[in-house]
């Protein structure tokens, strides 16, 4: 028979954390005991090799009799350096989002006529499926952009036709119609979740044919679809810059594991949106904002080493800040010296600060870019090599081109869902490939069953 007498369940669950407290320590030192290697990470740091792909590579450091020497990092597209891609497409004045798709997706860069039609079927595709948004996005209405992005990811399957049918053309066809719809649901669920959340007037626009992925999400967030065409070149460079970061960064390597069972494009799709979601990864750039709200709160004078200095020591100490110890937008598992899309973006936030008249900002950031090394080194004794990362300078351009920060993880999605779909259909199609299924070491101690009335 059940206790009939009322359980405070907050009390009982507290208590339940006392007892998991007891029996889940793990020891360090079985890491080094058992050769775990942590973070899939080598002793060098290097990362452990977990397969082998064509889409994206990312170089950060070389090798030299075994020993790990930094160096400048560079983001390789297809066998194409980013920046390459990038003054192609920019000394053109063309639109370089959607060619990168192509190339990613694909594996070589479009002649013309492919471009066009590739960017024809894009625009066909980004029609949600019938009363999508009602259903998916208004009904239930997310705080998290991403969140609702990860969900309605999930809920294409079942406005598909085809969801499970693993052949070629039709994982291509889905890839293309995620690549063409994520924008659209981005902003759909953005438009709702300020209804929802802020009080703020609903309104939905469509995307409009003929406009490239940057220009049509100006046009679908803005209430009065204004944009400029330096404005939207700019957000389309973003997204190139994002769009794919190897295999094994922590969203492309979910996608692929998820991939690796066979499952289907859209459950593997909505693990990595989650898995982007996340503060160390994609959720970064968010978390840049927040970061900089406490710094500019502390710092009393923005051009004071000392001051800036002392803030790092508190967030570094978990003292301030989200007190998770880390400082965002900083570091990274590849890049030594220098990450190649933080560079460019620096670049391009020193414009606009200019124009904007946020020089004083711009240069904080410069202050935590140049002193947070120093201050690692010196309150956590880190000696590795740490540089800004892709996060640290893309929220800053969002924010000067009056872009909401719930949308700053967002717009990582609609760049990378290219990335995580190239990624996806490489493991699903590689030969000989295998489920990813690497082995944990049991440490509990084996224990005979009690039964229930002599516990
Ligand atoms: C798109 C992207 O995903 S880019 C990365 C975005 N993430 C961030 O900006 C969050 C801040 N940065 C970090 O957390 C890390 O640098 C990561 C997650 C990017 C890389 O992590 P790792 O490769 O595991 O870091 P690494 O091996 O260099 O860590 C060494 C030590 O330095 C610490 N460290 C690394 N970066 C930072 C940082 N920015 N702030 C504070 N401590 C840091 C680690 O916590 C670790 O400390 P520990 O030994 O006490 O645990
Ligand atoms: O490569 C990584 O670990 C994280 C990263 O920068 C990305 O995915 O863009």
């Amino acid at each position: 028979m059940q206790n009939e007498a009322k359980v405070n369940s907050t009390d009982f669950i507290q208590s339940l954390c006392g007892e998991y407290r007891k029996y889940n320590q793990i020891d360090p030192a079985y890491y080094e005991r058992y050769q775990v290697k942590r973070g899939l990470r080598n002793a060098d740091g290097t990362g452990v090799m977990a397969g082998v792909t064509q889409i994206g590579n990312v170089l950060g450091y070389y090798l030299q009799d075994g020993e790990k020497l930094p160096a400048p990092g560079k983001l390789i597209y297809r066998g194409i350096d980013v920046e390459d891609l990038v003054d192609g497409f920019v000394s053109e004045n063309r639109f370089g989002f959607e060619e990168t798709a192509y190339l990613l997706l694909f594996g070589a860069l479009p002649t013309r006529e492919q471009l066009t039609t590739f960017q024809q079927i894009l625009s066909d595709n980004h029609t949600l499926p019938r009363m999508f948004t009602e259903d998916m996005i208004i009904k239930a209405p997310s705080p998290d952009v991403m969140n609702k992005l990860a969900r309605s990811v999930l809920a294409l399957y079942s406005y598909d036709d085809n969801p499970d049918d693993m052949a070629l053309e039709n994982q291509l066809r889905q890839a293309v119609q995620l690549v063409a719809r994520v924008p659209v649901i981005v902003a759909h669920a953005f438009a709702v979740k300020r209804h929802y959340y802020d009080n703020e007037s609903l309104y939905l626009h469509r995307p409009q044919p003929g406009l490239s992925v940057a220009e049509n999400f100006l046009y679908s967030v803005r209430h009065d679809n204004q944009f400029t065409e330096q404005e939207a070149k700019l957000l389309d460079l973003c997204l190139v810059l994002h769009a794919e970061h190897g295999g094994g960064n922590n969203s492309a390597f979910a996608c692929r594991v998820l991939s690796s069972s066979g499952t289907d494009i859209y459950s593997a799709i909505a693990a990595a949106v989650g898995s982007l979601k996340g503060p160390r990864h994609g959720g970064a750039n968010k978390k840049v904002m927040e970061m900089f709200s406490y710094i500019k709160g502390e710092v009393k004078d923005w051009t004071d080493d000392d001051e800036v200095r002392a803030c790092l020591t508190k967030l570094l100490k978990k003292e301030g800040g989200d007190k998770s110890g880390l400082i965002y937008g900083m570091g990274h598992a590849i890049y030594t010296i220098s990450d190649p899309r933080a560079v460019l973006l620096k670049k391009f936030a020193r414009q606009l600060a200019e124009t904007k008249g946020m020089q004083e900002e711009f240069r904080l950031y410069e202050a935590v870019e140049r002193l947070t090394p120093e201050m690692m080194h010196t309150v956590k004794g880190e000696s590795k090599m740490v540089c800004a990362n892709v996060d640290l300078f893309s929220g800053l351009v969002y924010q000067m081109m009056g872009i909401p920060q719930e949308l700053y993880t967002p717009l990582f999605a609609v760049a990378r869902i290219v990335g995580w779909c190239a990624h996806r259909i490489e493991e699903v199609y590689q030969p000989g490939n295998r489920i990813i299924r690497p082995a944990y070491k049991a440490v509990a101690p084996s224990r005979p069953f009690v039964p229930l009335d002599q516990r």
